[in-house]
């Protein structure tokens, strides 16, 4: 099983692009993405294979991926990893406006909106109940940096200056020095420090 999995997504147009009258440049297949450039042509056509091709861009579809279906083909399968053990991380990519913030977080407070944090943090906490071993006990902690402009910031502790500094330990890789660490023990606690560490952005 490869250690690294790709999933590429589809938004639907924005009002700018629909008053525009914009072009879906974009189809899928399966887990393949064709784009086709404007002109036709099957030169002007590519296909790419990913993991996952998730297309979100018409509910009315029959194809129609939504925030479940993600966080269920995405978000499960790292919290299995991490719950045997594995560091795990899920990493948004794309250009400003393309969907990282609806799909990693959605609307907390919708529930069929929710992104992969709030369900993933809610099912870590389900998994975590629901342990009968008297042997295994779990602590959950959170950080939350900005890097912006090369500069690393702590969200929950503003005031811990403006640059921490990234250093690596020879046994647990990369870490960001001094960074605030605190402990949780519901989604809810999650939920209230994520929105402490996004008044500091
Ligand atoms: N799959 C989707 N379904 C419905 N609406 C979406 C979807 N993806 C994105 N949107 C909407 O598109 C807009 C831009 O999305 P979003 O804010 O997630 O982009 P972003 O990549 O995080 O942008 P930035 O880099 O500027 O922060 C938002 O209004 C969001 O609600």
């Amino acid at each position: 099983m490869s250690s690294v999995k790709v999933a590429v997504r589809v938004r639907p147009f924005n009002n700018r692009e629909i008053s525009n009258q914009s072009k879906c440049v974009i189809a899928m297949t399966g887990s393949t993405t064709t784009i086709s450039l404007p002109g036709g042509g099957a030169d002007k056509t590519h296909s790419f294979n990913f993991d996952y091709s998730y297309w979100s861009y018409n509910a009315d579809d029959a194809h129609f991926i939504g925030q479940k279906q993600v966080y269920e083909d995405l978000g499960l399968e790292m919290l299995e990893h991490s719950f045997q053990g594995y560091n795990v991380c899920i990493f948004a990519y794309g250009q400003t406006g393309g969907g990282k913030s609806f799909t990693m977080m959605g609307k907390p407070s919708d529930e069929e909106m929710q992104g992969i944090v709030p369900r993933l943090c809610q099912d870590l906490f389900h998994r975590i109940k629901q342990n009968k071993d008297v042997h295994l006990k779990f602590t959950v902690e959170v950080s939350y940096m900005e890097i912006y402009c090369e500069r690393v910031r702590d969200l929950l502790n503003p005031s811990n200056g403006g640059n921490l500094k990234v250093r690596e330990h020879p046994l647990f890789g990369p870490y960001v020095d001094d960074l605030t660490k605190l402990a949780v023990e519901s989604y809810v606690d999650i939920s209230d420090l994520m929105d402490e560490g996004n008044k500091a952005r």
